[in-house]
């Protein structure tokens, strides 16, 4: 058999937390599967770039036998030649008290220029996983500048979410996290996603059936998912490492080898306005995966209190994209 040919990984800002976490994943076949080599494409920024050599030299102490090489700079126009997929996790995290708005002006012209180089270097069919916050709206702030590049190949992170959710129901009832399925996240990566168990199952039976208790569905278990990230935040002083890093390459291997039959997972991706999203901003809804394409599952109902909170998020959304658009401009005068 031929041997395989390298996938190029870019990730950015990784020489911090979720980088460090993330890369010997992906060298580890974690993102790709366990036979496909990769060449990871390190970036950071000129202060990080002896953090980032460490991290480099970490990845040939290991040993990994499916990284072929590894690609470090700080200069995006030199590490995203090439590049197949980009995860996207370079950026100003937040820190406790802040919320994630206040993240959003540093964050927002990151993402602005680093689409450019993306459109002018990488893969002609490169797929973006965009995971620093505000997710959904770098993500559609990388979509606006980067027009070459087919908007369903851009996408953010809510499968931390979404395993969270899953993580959730099976500390409930008791299960293994692999006998619960298709919940969702609708919306944006904040505390107004809505969290739905509706359609999801343990073992085959409906989650509502199986968790008898409604008012806990509804109420605690919507908060704690919602509110998980500032959780972590304040157990570790850090926001969640090793969870975004596996969740997403759970996010970018269900994307390109598929989700299993019968299984959907959550996706920010452009709302093409189904379940009554908002159209034109990055949403998470449920998706199915193949051939390396996703697809919104349609069809599933959506009672009033459901729409609701789909509404909530979707105007979140809308307000964050005036607030990015907002703060381009005025980064543009200064
Ligand atoms: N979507 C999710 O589920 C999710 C989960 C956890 C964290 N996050 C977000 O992910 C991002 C990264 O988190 P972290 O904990 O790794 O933060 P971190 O501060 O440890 O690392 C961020 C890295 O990005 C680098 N960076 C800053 N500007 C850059 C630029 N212009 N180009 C390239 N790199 C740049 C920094 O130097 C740093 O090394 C944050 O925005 C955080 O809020 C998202
Ligand atoms: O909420 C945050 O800023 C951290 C991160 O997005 C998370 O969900 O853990």
């Amino acid at each position: 058999m031929a041997p395989q040919k390298a996938i190029r990984v870019l990730v950015t800002g990784a020489a911090g937390q979720i980088g460090y976490a993330l890369c010997p994943q992906i060298a580890r076949g974690a993102m790709l599967g366990p036979d496909t080599p990769v060449i990871l494409h390190l970036l950071d920024i000129p202060p990080a770039a002896a953090a980032l050599e460490g991290v480099r030299m970490e990845l040939v102490d290991a040993a990994l036998p499916l990284l072929q090489g590894v690609v470090t700079g700080t200069d995006p126009e030199d590490v995203c030649k090439g590049v197949d997929i980009a995860v996207m996790v370079g950026g100003f995290p937040r820190k406790q008290g802040m919320e994630r708005k206040d993240v959003m002006a540093k964050n927002v012209s990151i993402y602005k220029s680093q689409a450019a180089a993306l459109e002018k270097h990488a893969s002609k069919n490169l797929k973006v996983l965009v995971v620093a916050n505000p997710a959904n709206t770098n993500a559609l702030i990388l979509k606006e500048n980067a027009p070459s590049i087919p908007a369903e190949n851009i996408t953010c992170l809510t499968r931390l979410d979404h395993n969270r959710a899953l993580g959730q129901i099976a500390e409930k009832v008791g299960v293994h996290v692999t006998s619960v399925k298709n919940v969702i996240i609708w919306g944006n990566h904040s505390s107004t996603q809505y969290p739905d168990v509706n359609h999801g199952t343990v073992d085959g039976k409906p989650i509502r059936e199986v968790v008898r208790n409604d008012a806990y569905l509804e109420g605690e278990f919507v908060s704690t998912v919602q509110q998980r990230g500032a959780a972590i935040i304040k157990a570790r002083g850090f926001s969640s490492a090793l969870s975004a890093a596996s969740s997403a390459c759970d996010h970018v291997r269900d994307w390109v080898l598929g989700t299993p039959e019968g299984t959907f997972v959550s996706m920010g991706v452009v709302s093409d306005g189904s379940y009554g999203a908002p159209e034109g901003v990055v949403f998470s809804f449920p998706v199915t995966c193949k051939d390396g394409k996703w697809q919104i599952v349609q069809g599933l109902p959506l009672d009033d209190a459901s729409a609701a909170k789909l509404k909530t998020t979707g105007d979140e959304l809308v307000e964050e994209k005036a607030l990015a658009l907002q703060c381009l401009e005025e980064a543009e005068k200064v």
